[in-house]
């Protein structure tokens, strides 16, 4: 019962060691002694007079006693910079003694004023313009460093791990190793009150390489924490080996709270391998250093590991003398670990005396003490789940965004493919539509020229003989119909094969344009003429009587007489020979109304050409 009683005390070691470096850091590579620092320091306070190099020898002592963890002594410094005119307009300066008043209460247990003190700090600094070695960033980092750290024991676990994981980063990015491992040295410390023992180690371990080669102190504490670490998850002996290094360079610097704790700890390990004698001899030798130093939560917890260590030695007397000392000790203060191991502790004592009635109400008080604490450490853990909880909701709602912006961005993807392929379809048809409109164009001139075609000599381009005929039949209709007069011409060109053989085909076509150009010349709108054969011309005459197509006849052969002459061709002479027909009242048809100007041409041939011949006068 009590060895379990033993280790559980001794699991919960309140560690009130607080690896303070000064903000600048003075100290922290230095080799002389604590001794030795602090006389210099008071020697050159007590030889100027209040000045602004006495106010920094102020501040500088004020950092050591911060560096060596002794609030005893850093109060009455930190009251005497304030007494200083220039503090008054030195933000830096009031900065500081925050700090210093942040690191004194810390280390007397009083977690809630050391927050209110490194807040009321980090404001100065935040609302000030400080000149500072390193940028206001660095003392930022150092403020926010020992504030992460105190959170731990304002039970505020997990604020502290993130916010000194955070502040490693800083130091690492601006490649500040000092307040890198200081981050590391925390780390650890947070990872042995949530009793995770190996992490713990690690982050030790880590800090012991990264604090700088000559800031021997901190290598040595990080040595000292790391040792009591393997002493629970590694060897004993390997943890003995450790603390005995740690314990050579704190007694060279006369870090004399360290060595307290490192005399507890030594006490410990030999309590663990059953050598009672020695264990009880380094217990009141920590026993002895803390209760010089002054602090009741840390003195009372060197009494509780004491009189744990005398009642297993058998004297009982005396362990519950020194249980009671400690549980009047830890009565008022915050210290809540503290409370539990000491009332526990004075329960045990009172239990094996037989004084059962105050053991019960020890062990109450004790209980309470661990439900205030167990009821902190919900609170922060419950406040751990919710702010997971709301990191997780966040994280599935940036998701369900995401996800959300990406199906929009699909949806208008789509859209503008959608739009494009309408353009292209647009745009398709359009060509399709003009290449069909132009087909089109092109079949309908087609259609027109072979319509053209159809009705039109492509020579002379005068009606072809189908069209003339056509034309010549309703002529033949309309005027027969209303007793019209109508005549009609056959007309052929005299002697034509000579112009072909004698001067080409070609010349024989522009010839034929010739002779028909000059006989559409002296015709009306009325009158129709088309080209019946090679040389041969047939003209329609409607409401035209014998005169008038005489008359036309003769103007016919003017005109072509006219042409001949004034044309570049390489002919002189060209007649043509006339067969004149007229409608009537015994005619049938057109056909033969064109037959009969046939024979008149016939006979204008055998005349001598050049002539005209009226069908029906004379011997037809
Ligand atoms: N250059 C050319 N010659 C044509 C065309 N059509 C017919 N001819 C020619 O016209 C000539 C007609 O000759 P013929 O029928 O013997 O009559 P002609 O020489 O005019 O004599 P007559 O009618 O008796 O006065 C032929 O040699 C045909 O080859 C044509 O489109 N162009």
């Amino acid at each position: 019962m009590l060895r379990w009683m033993f280790l559980l005390v001794a699991a919960t070691v309140h560690i009130s060691g607080f690896a303070a470096t000064f903000v600048i850091h003075q100290f922290a590579f230095e080799q002389r002694s604590f001794d030795d620092i602090q006389e210099e320091l008071n020697a050159r306070i007590d030889q100027t007079a209040p000045s602004a190099q006495s106010i920094d020898a102020q501040v500088a002592l004020a950092s050591l006693y911060v560096q060596y963890e002794r609030p005893e002594l850093l109060f009455a410094v930190v009251t005497a910079i304030e007494q200083y005119e220039s503090y008054q307009d030195k933000p830096l300066y009031q900065a500081l003694n925050y700090f210093f008043r942040g690191v004194g209460y810390h280390l007397q247990h009083d977690y809630e004023a050391a927050e209110v003190s490194y807040s009321a700090g980090l404001a100065i600094i935040e609302s000030s313009e400080i000149n500072y070695p390193n940028g206001s960033l660095y003392l930022t980092t150092i403020f926010e460093i020992y504030q992460a750290a105190n959170a731990t024991f304002l039970q505020e676990y997990s604020d502290s791990v993130a916010a000194l994981t955070a502040l490693k980063n800083i130091a690492d990015q601006n490649e500040w190793r000092f307040l890198s491992a200081l981050s590391l040295y925390w780390l650890g410390d947070v990872n042995y009150e949530l009793k995770h023992y190996e992490q713990a180690e690690t982050y030790f371990k880590q800090a012991k390489t990264q604090f700088p080669n000559d800031a021997s102190l901190y290598i040595a504490r990080s040595t000292m924490r790391e040792a009591q670490m393997t002493n629970i998850v590694g060897e004993r002996a390997e943890a003995f080996s450790l603390l005995n290094q740690a314990m050579v360079q704190l007694e060279q610097s006369g870090d004399v709270v360290s060595l307290a704790y490192a005399y507890l700890l030594q006490s410990y390990f030999h309590d663990k391998n059953l050598d009672h004698d020695l264990a009880l001899a380094w217990i009141a030798k920590s026993v002895a250093l803390r209760e010089s130093l002054g602090v009741d939560a840390d003195i009372a917890n060197a009494y509780v590991h004491y009189s744990a260590i005398l009642g297993r030695n058998g004297d009982n007397e005396q362990a519950r003398s020194y249980a009671k000392k400690a549980a009047d000790l830890v009565e008022g203060t915050q210290d809540l670990t503290g409370q539990w191991d000491a009332f526990h502790n004075y329960a045990n004592q009172l239990y094996t005396s037989g004084d059962y009635k105050r053991a019960y109400e020890y062990m109450l008080r004790s209980e309470r003490a661990l439900l205030a604490k167990a009821r902190l450490d919900i609170t922060e853990e419950t406040a751990r789940l919710l702010n997971q909880f709301s990191f997780q909701q966040q994280s599935l709602e940036n998701q369900f965004l995401d996800e959300k912006a990406r199906l929009l961005q699909t949806q208008l993807a789509q859209e503008q493919q959608m739009k494009s392929r309408q353009t292209v379809t647009i745009v398709a048809l359009s060509v399709f539509a003009v290449v069909v409109l132009m087909l089109l164009i092109l079949i309908y001139r087609l259609y027109l020229n072979n319509k053209k075609l159809a009705v039109q000599d492509p020579l002379t381009l005068l009606s072809n003989r189908r069209e003339i005929l056509a034309r010549g039949e309703h002529a033949f209709a309309m005027c027969q119909r209303y007793k019209q007069a109508m005549c009609v011409l056959m007309i052929d060109i005299d002697k034509f094969k000579a112009i072909n053989d004698n001067h080409g085909h070609d010349v024989g076509d522009k010839a034929l344009i010739l002779a028909a150009n000059a006989l559409k010349s002296v015709l009306r709108n009325t009158d129709s003429i088309g080209r019946v054969g090679g040389e041969e011309f047939l003209v329609i005459l409607p409401h035209c009587t014998q005169d008038k197509a005489e008359a036309l006849v003769n103007r016919i052969f003017t005109a072509l007489g006219d042409a001949v002459a004034s044309s570049d061709l390489p002919i002189s002479n060209m007649t043509i020979s006339v067969g004149l027909s007229m409608l009537t009242s015994t005619s049938t048809n057109f056909i033969e109304l064109a037959k009969l100007a046939d024979q008149a041409l016939f006979k204008a041939k055998e005349q001598g050409r050049n002539q005209m011949q009226i069908y029906g006068q004379v011997d037809d």
